[in-house]
């Protein structure tokens, strides 16, 4: 295949649209269960490159709660430990960091030593926020999630006055299904205005998911193909070569279908399909996203493909690497019948999209790590290539590439040079990093910034987490009946033949993983 690479600069100046960035107001982030592993390697890592950037007000300050006997000077070395090899992750040297930066941070780090379970915690934080603004960040497990805000409520600290804002920043897993994610949503709303909850899905961090709407919305050239007269139909690919390393008991409860389509892949494939919303503005978004999961039939079970890895290599010859089944990882049942793979149909009813199928697969101990959206357009008129048969055409595929590559490929058609009348297939590629220069970037940073100045767009709205659910819930009545079929894959491979044979019903395949 000819590459035609697409990469020169020229005279296109950059241009920024949109709106300019402003240092956030004043306030303190509240981190509950700031001394686990997300602070450490991602909340940490974010906040100092966002006061590297200017962004933090100087009167910005952070209260970590936990419960793990340590003082601020204990904690703020434990985090000085993980910048140190975040700052050398990013192939620079530790020596890099900006010292007057940090110490100025970390001046303003202080513990709070309580359980997320006792009212004293809670009146030990309004006694030092008192009047100022904060954003409550739940770095815990699910199972706090309700009790944590329910404190928030009755010791008054979610109470929002004219001059204070008060909000919180919820991870997930939201839920475990349509009825406990309802759940969820209702008890929050007690204590808290939607207008206050912020719930991180970090796919919305990541610059090329919120490069979609840029794409879609910036350019005049896709927008009129984007639609069931143009398009064949969409795959969805989230593939990991990870196996679930050292979250078994987490993994075993939750599997695939729950760690990532209701959120991640239902995020992609929104802003996928959503139509153009009238602004920029929060709500804006969230209507046009939510309105197109709506249309969204929930899953029809024989369109559910679930897979689980059994040991399998990665490599060839003396480099091959063993790799070692599900079943064998740490904290797993023997029999373990939890899906490590999925692949689904979905279809969306409404005028744009009607009778155009969307595939989606996400999977652990893949060939390769890659996520993208690869749109497949319909065969052109080929009349004119009529000797050419049509299997030779080169597919239009235009795809987006999240994950590890960042940017946009489109396959098309071109005459091979030569006497003859010849198609050959061209591939046509924008790569971000040759474009724009990298900033350093954990995904957080957005989502951290856009919570202190009171920006929703990238978050979750109750609406749409709950869409999210009610697609893939009969899978997970299935599930629980436990009657869902499992097929098993080698590990360090495309995953179930049977996923392959989803899409052979209707003569399409996958784009392959290599
Ligand atoms: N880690 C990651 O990369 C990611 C995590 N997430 C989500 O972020 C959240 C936090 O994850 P993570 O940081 O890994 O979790 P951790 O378990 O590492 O951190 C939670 C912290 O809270 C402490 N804690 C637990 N119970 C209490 C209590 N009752 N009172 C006070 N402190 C308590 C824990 O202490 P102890 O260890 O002693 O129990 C621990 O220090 C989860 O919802 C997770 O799903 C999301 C994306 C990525
Ligand atoms: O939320 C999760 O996402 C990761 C994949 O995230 P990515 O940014 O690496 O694509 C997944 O490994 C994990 O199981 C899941 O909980």
């Amino acid at each position: 295949m000819v590459e035609v690479l697409a990469s020169a600069r020229s005279s296109l100046a950059n241009h920024e649209v949109g709106r300019g960035l402003q240092v956030a107001p004043p306030g303190t982030l509240v981190i509950f269960g700031g001394g686990g592993d997300l602070t450490k390697r991602l909340l940490m890592p974010a906040i100092y490159n966002l006061d590297c950037a200017g962004l933090l007000n100087e009167d910005f300050s952070i209260i970590v709660v936990d419960w793990a006997e340590m003082t601020s000077e204990g904690l703020i070395s434990q985090f000085r430990e993980a910048i140190d090899d975040f700052v050398n992750k990013r192939g620079t040297s530790a020596t890099l960091l900006r010292h007057d930066i940090w110490n100025r941070l970390t001046q303003n780090i202080s513990y709070l030593r309580g359980s997320f379970e006792e009212e004293s915690t809670y009146d030990e934080l309004n006694a030092r926020i008192e009047g100022r603004n904060a954003v409550f960040y739940m770095a815990v497990a699910a199972r706090f999630f309700g009790s944590i805000v329910d404190f928030l409520g009755s010791s008054g600290l979610a109470h929002e006055s004219e001059d204070v804002y008060r909000r919180v920043i919820i991870e997930k897993p939201f839920g475990s299904d349509l009825e406990s994610a309802k759940a969820l949503n209702a008890r929050m709303l007690r204590s808290l205005d939607e207008t206050q909850i912020y719930r991180i899905d970090h796919y919305l961090g990541k610059e090329t998911v919120q490069n979609i709407m840029a794409l879609r919305f910036s350019n005049g050239f896709f927008e009129p193909l984007w639609n069931r007269q143009n398009i064949d139909h969409v795959q969805i690919t989230a593939a990991e070569t990870v196996g679930v390393e050292k979250r078994g008991r987490f993994y075993e409860g939750t599997g695939a279908i729950r760690d990532m389509v209701p959120n991640h892949l239902m995020q992609l494939l929104s802003m996928t399909a959503m139509e153009a919303p009238t602004s920029f503005e929060a709500n804006a978004v969230r209507d046009e996203k939510a309105k197109v999961l709506s249309a969204i039939q929930p899953v029809k079970l024989d369109d559910v493909v679930r897979g689980q890895y059994v040991s399998g290599s990665f490599g060839i010859g003396d480099e091959a690497e063993a790799l070692r089944g599900y079943r064998e990882e740490p904290d797993i049942a023997l029999g373990s019948q939890t899906e490590t793979y999925v692949a689904m149909k979905l279809g969306i009813d409404n005028w744009r999209w009607a009778g155009v199928p969307f595939y989606l697969r996400t999977g652990k101990r893949l060939r390769r790590r890659k996520t993208e959206i690869a749109i497949h357009f319909k065969q052109a008129p080929y009349a004119l290539f009529r000797d050419t048969p049509v299997e030779q055409l080169t597919p239009n595929i235009m795809v987006l590439h999240i994950q590890p590559t960042e940017g946009v490929t489109m396959q098309f058609s071109a005459k091979v040079p030569g006497p003859a009348v010849r198609l050959g297939g061209v591939r046509m590629k924008f790569d971000y990093s040759e474009w724009f220069s990298d900033g350093p970037s954990t995904g957080y940073e957005t989502l951290i910034y856009d919570c202190l100045i009171g920006d929703q767009t990238l978050f979750q709205r109750a609406d749409t987490i709950e869409g999210g659910w009610r697609i893939v819930q009969p899978a997970l009545d299935r599930l629980a009946a436990e009657h869902s079929p499992l097929c098993f894959y080698p590990a360090g491979l495309d995953g179930p033949r049977e996923a392959d044979e989803l899409l052979a019903r209707t003569k399409r395949h996958w784009l392959p993983l290599s």
